[in-house]
């Protein structure tokens, strides 16, 4: 149950461009834009074509979700999110959290997504267990990707976003960088993985699942060796998972 009804009218779209110079600066300066991606999308991710429920609705914010192991450190972009929050208080967690990941995409070098705002906040949480096992392969990806509505070229473009960030221990047990720069969104990703293993870089078992299966190979070896390729598959799929069970208005 959605808790409002969003106007989006030229008011509320003022709101969203000064949100979004805020955001540009806040990710710059705090030098957060990996955390505030990861965040974009464990709020999207909860969704569930099958029942409506779940998305990119805000229901993150809620300590019952936050808690989840899997949204372990989560609660420092959560945080920084209030900041802009306080600010601009007509928009909505969910457009905010959204918004957030559009501009970590962009402030490090990556694609322009399309943003379109409009989203209803909900405080209705999803038991935990929607977002994928990092530990686990390819059935169990293919499981909670299509169960997002969302396909194999998703998968494997939506993986490339290790390009940014880093595992930490005490978050998620794992340890390290994907790439050599956790900080600019590039295709690296997708090189490393086609490398043996670099010293200090990190492979999640999601990600070297990537490798084993033909399908998804296939878009390992094109983004690899072209990044325009990549940076217009991740867009599209980026705006997909954005707006997981959300209609425009
Ligand atoms: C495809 C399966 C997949 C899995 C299992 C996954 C798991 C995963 N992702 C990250 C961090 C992590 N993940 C991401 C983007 C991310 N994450 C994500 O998987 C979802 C949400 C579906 C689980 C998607 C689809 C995207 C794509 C943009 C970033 C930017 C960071 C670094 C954050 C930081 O530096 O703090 C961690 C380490 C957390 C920590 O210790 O700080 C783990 C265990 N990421 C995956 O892609
Ligand atoms: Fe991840």
């Amino acid at each position: 149950m959605a808790l409002s009804a969003v106007v989006v009218d030229s008011e509320y779209m003022k709101e969203i461009d000064k949100a979004r110079r805020d955001l540009r600066a806040l990710i710059a300066n705090r030098n957060c834009a990996p955390i505030m991606l990861r965040l974009a999308w464990h709020d999207a991710g909860t969704y569930d074509v099958n029942t409506k429920t779940g998305g990119p609705n805000g229901s993150i914010r809620s300590e019952e979700e936050y808690s989840h192991g899997s949204n372990n450190g989560l609660k420092k972009a959560i945080d920084f999110c209030e900041e802009v929050k306080v600010k601009h208080p007509k928009i909505t967690y969910a457009d905010l959290y959204q918004l957030a990941g559009v501009v970590a995409v962009e402030v490090t070098g990556g694609p322009t997504i399309d943003f379109v705002p409009g989203r209803r906040d909900s405080k209705i949480s999803p038991k935990e267990g929607r977002l994928p096992d990092a530990k686990k392969g390819v059935p169990h990806l293919r499981d909670i990707f299509y169960r997002m509505g969302l396909s194999d070229k998703d998968i494997v473009a939506l993986s490339g976003g290790h390009t940014l960030g880093r595992a930490h221990p005490e978050r998620s047990g794992f340890d390290g960088p994907w790439t050599e720069d956790p900080l600019k969104f590039d295709n690296s990703y997708f090189v490393e993985l086609l490398k043996e293993e670099s010293e200090g870089l990190l492979k999640l078992p999601t990600d070297k699942a990537l490798l084993d299966d033909p399908e998804f190979r296939r878009y390992v070896e094109l983004y690899a060796k072209d990044e325009e390729a990549f940076f217009r598959d991740y867009a599209e799929s980026h705006k997909k998972l954005s707006e997981l069970g959300f209609v425009p208005s």
